[in-house]
C-alpha cells in the first residue's frame, strides 16, 4: 500500500508536536523515521494508525484518504514497545485476538484461525509455544508474538515503533535482520521508529530524520549519511567535529589552512561550519601542509579501532579522530606526541 501525507499537524495543548509533515511511501518500501526523543515520531505513528488524528493535513492510504476511517479498518498492523501482550491469554490467543474481535460477518471460522495462528507461530519461528503465557517467554521472543499478533490481520501497512527497544544489542540485531526478511518476503509496506542510527541506516530503504516536529531530510541511507541536508542530520548521523571555518576561493579555511570541502550549494563567501567525522581525519607529521598543527591529548581501545582525542595548536579546540589499530601501531602515536591532523573528508554549512 503506498502512502501519502501532506502538511500534517498536530498540537497537544500549546505544544505544537508535528509542525506540517509531509511525506510519500511507495508499496513495499521499508521507512525509518529516525530523531531524538520528543521529535514527533511516535505522535506521527499514531496517526498513521489511526489512533490520534492530525489538526490538518491530508493521510492518503493508496489514493483513499483513510483520516476518517477506523484504526480497525486501515488495515494496518503494529507494534509497540509498551504495547504489551495479554497476560491472561496464552501466545496463540495472543495471535487470534485481531481476528476473533473482527465482526460476525467478517470473523473466519474457528478452524480458520487455529490454522492462521499456527502458520504464524511458524513464521515466528515459535511454534512449539502456543499454549504458553506472555510471562513464560523472553523479552525477544514476546516482541515476535507481538509481531505475529500484528499480522494477523493480514495488514498491509505494519507500523512499528522501537519495537526492540528493550533487547540486548545481540538479539535488537538478530531480530532487526530477520524482520527485513519478513517485510521483503511478505511484500508489506513497514514503517519503523527508532532513535538509533545504526539501526535504522542497516534496516531501512528509506530514512526520514524528524527534528522538533518536521522532517529534516528524507533519503536513502547513503543520501542521508554521505549527504546530509542540515548540520543537525549531520550531528545526528554519527560522531562529528565541528570547526568553525571561513569559505572563501571555493575552499574551507579552517584556522589558517585552506582546504578541500563539500562545500553548501552556492558556495558563497563567508562563514562556515564544518563537520568532520572521526574516521575522516588521518594523522601526519608535524609541518605536514594543509593539516592542522595538534597534540595527542589521550588515546584509548574503542571496539575494533583506537579514538584518539587530538588538541589544535592553534586553538585549544578538541578534535576526535577514529584510527585503526595497525595504523596507530605503524605510526608509533603517543600520548602528548605533536601531529598534524589531516582532514580528509570535510562538509561545510552556511553560519547559523
Ligand atoms: N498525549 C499527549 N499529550 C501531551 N503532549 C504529548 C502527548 N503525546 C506526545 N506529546 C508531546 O509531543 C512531543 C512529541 O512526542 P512523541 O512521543 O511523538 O516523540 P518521539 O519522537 O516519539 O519521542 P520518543 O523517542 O521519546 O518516544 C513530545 O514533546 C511529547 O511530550
Amino acid at each position: 500500500m503506498s502512502i501519502n501525507l501532506t502538511g500534517i499537524t498536530k498540537t497537544f495543548g500549546s505544544y505544537q508536536a508535528l509542525r506540517g509533515v509531509s511525506l510519500q511511501i511507495e508499496k513495499g518500501q521499508f521507512l525509518a523515521l529516525l530523531g531524538p526523543s520528543g521529535s514527533g515520531k511516535t505522535t506521527l505513528l499514531r496517526i498513521l494508525a489511526g489512533l490520534d488524528f492530525p489538526d490538518s493535513g491530508h493521510l492518503i492510504f493508496d489514493g483513499t484518504d483513510v483520516q476518517h476511517i477506523s484504526a480497525r479498518d486501515r488495515r494496518v498492523g503494529f507494534v509497540f514497545q509498551h504495547y504489551a501482550l495479554f497476560r491472561h491469554m496464552t501466545v496463540a490467543e495472543n495471535i487470534a485476538f485481531g481476528l476473533k474481535v473482527r465482526p460476525r460477518g467478517e470473523r473466519p471460522n474457528k478452524s480458520v484461525i487455529a490454522d492462521r495462528v499456527n502458520e504464524l507461530l511458524r513464521l515466528v519461528q515459535l511454534e512449539q509455544f502456543g499454549g504458553r503465557y506472555p510471562t513464560q517467554l523472553s523479552g525477544g521472543q514476546r516482541q515476535r508474538i507481538a509481531l505475529a499478533r500484528a499480522l494477523a490481520i493480514e495488514p498491509k501497512v505494519l507500523l512499528l515503533d522501537e519495537p526492540f527497544g528493550a533487547l540486548d544489542a545481540k538479539v535488537r540485531k538478530d531480530l532487526r535482520r530477520w524482520l527485513r526478511q519478513l517485510h521483503d518476503e511478505m511484500g508489506l509496506t513497514s514503517i519503523f521508529v527508532t532513535h538509533d542510527q545504526e539501526e535504522a541506516l542497516e534496516l531501512a530503504d528509506y530514512v526520514a530524520v524528524m527534528s522538533e516536529g518536521r522532517i529534516e531530510q528524507i533519503g536513502t541511507p547513503d543520501q542521508v549519511y554521505h549527504n546530509p541536508a542540515t548540520p543537525f542530520v549531520f550531528e545526528f548521523l554519527g560522531h562529528a567535529n565541528r570547526l568553525t571555518c571561513r569559505i572563501a576561493n571555493g575552499k574551507a579555511a579552517i584556522g589558517d589552512v585552506e582546504m578541500t570541502a563539500q562545500l553548501p550549494g552556492d558556495s558563497k563567501p563567508g562563514d562556515g561550519v564544518a563537520f568532520v567525522r572521526p574516521h575522516d581525519i588521518a594523522l601526519q607529521p608535524p609541518g605536514t601542509s594543509q593539516a592542522l598543527p595538534s597534540r595527542i591529548r589521550y588515546m584509548f581501545t574503542a571496539g575494533p579501532g583506537v579514538r584518539v582525542e587530538l588538541e589544535r595548536l592553534d586553538n585549544g579546540e578538541i578534535l576526535i579522530a577514529d584510527l585503526a589499530h595497525e595504523q596507530v601501531q605503524k605510526g608509533g602515536f603517543e600520548i602528548g606526541q605533536p601531529v598534524a591532523a589531516q582532514l580528509t573528508q570535510i562538509t561545510v554549512f552556511p553560519a547559523p
